[in-house]
């Protein structure tokens, strides 16, 4: 067990998925931002689901704060997450949406309530709480799920190329938003990305995921600098 203020263990992990297997033996420092960078079909969305829990482990453990979740259901795990699509439930409002983070029977308290508007005027979405999602555009939606990750106040964020359908200047606000969410709640990020201008601007840590390994964080500016041969050949 490694020393320090670990949000996140995976010791001696494999996940094997057919014929595709993955490996990964590290951890993730609370309170860091780490980017998950890596070729097309490398794994970066099997590592995420496997921390989540939607994918199962052939062997090793996963710990979160100390505690060995490798068998607990995803929403027993004590993480957020925010995925590409299917964020918002369509039929509720957005208040109601974010409420979720808080109750999933969505019987607020009044302060509960006010907690909600709190995190949408955070994330810039104040007046917006009676929309249905359909009527917002993407980036509000993106807002709004952020908002959600606020209210839960998780240690752990888990983002899966959430922001992949938004052009790049508000991707660029999208991500300054997850830092401003993460500085908030003190929560530690891992998040897959594709474009390494998000490694740049967003990134303490990289995981580097190739040829069947998901590698230990790195200093993302080093690393970025100073890639070595695989990563080099991936930045292209
Ligand atoms: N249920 C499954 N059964 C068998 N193989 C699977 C399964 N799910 C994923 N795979 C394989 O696992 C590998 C990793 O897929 P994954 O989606 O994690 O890659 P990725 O790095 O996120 O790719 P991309 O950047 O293209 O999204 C791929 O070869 C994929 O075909």
């Amino acid at each position: 067990m490694p020393g320090g203020d670990v949000v996140l263990y995976l010791n001696d992990v494999l996940i094997a998925l057919g014929d595709f297997t993955l490996r990964a033996d590290l951890s993730v420092p609370a309170g860091r931002k780490v980017a998950i960078i890596g070729p097309s079909g490398a794994g970066k969305s099997t590592l995420v689901g496997a921390v989540a829990g939607f994918v199962p482990l052939a062997q090793g453990t996963v710990t979160m704060q100390g505690r060995d979740i490798t068998h607990a259901a995803p929403d027993q795990r004590g993480m957020a997450m925010l995925f590409q699509d299917g964020n918002l439930f369509p039929h509720l409002t957005t208040a109601q949406n974010v409420g979720l983070g808080l109750r999933p029977a969505l019987r607020l308290t009044a302060d509960e309530q006010s907690q909600v508007r709190d995190a949408l005027a955070r994330v810039g979405l104040a007046g917006f709480e009676d929309r249905k999602p359909a009527n917002l555009s993407g980036g509000q939606q993106s807002r709004a799920a952020l908002a959600r990750m606020l209210v839960q106040g998780k240690p752990l964020m888990l983002l899966d190329e959430p922001f992949a359908a938004l052009g790049p200047a508000l991707r660029d606000e999208m991500l300054d938003l997850v830092a401003k969410v993460a500085a908030d709640t003190g929560a530690a990020v891992l998040m897959v990305t594709h474009a390494p201008q998000d490694v740049r601007r967003f990134a303490d840590d990289v995981i580097f995921v190739d040829a069947g390994t998901a590698h230990a964080p790195q200093a993302a500016g080093a690393l970025m600098d100073n890639p070595p041969p695989a990563l080099k050949s991936y930045l292209g």
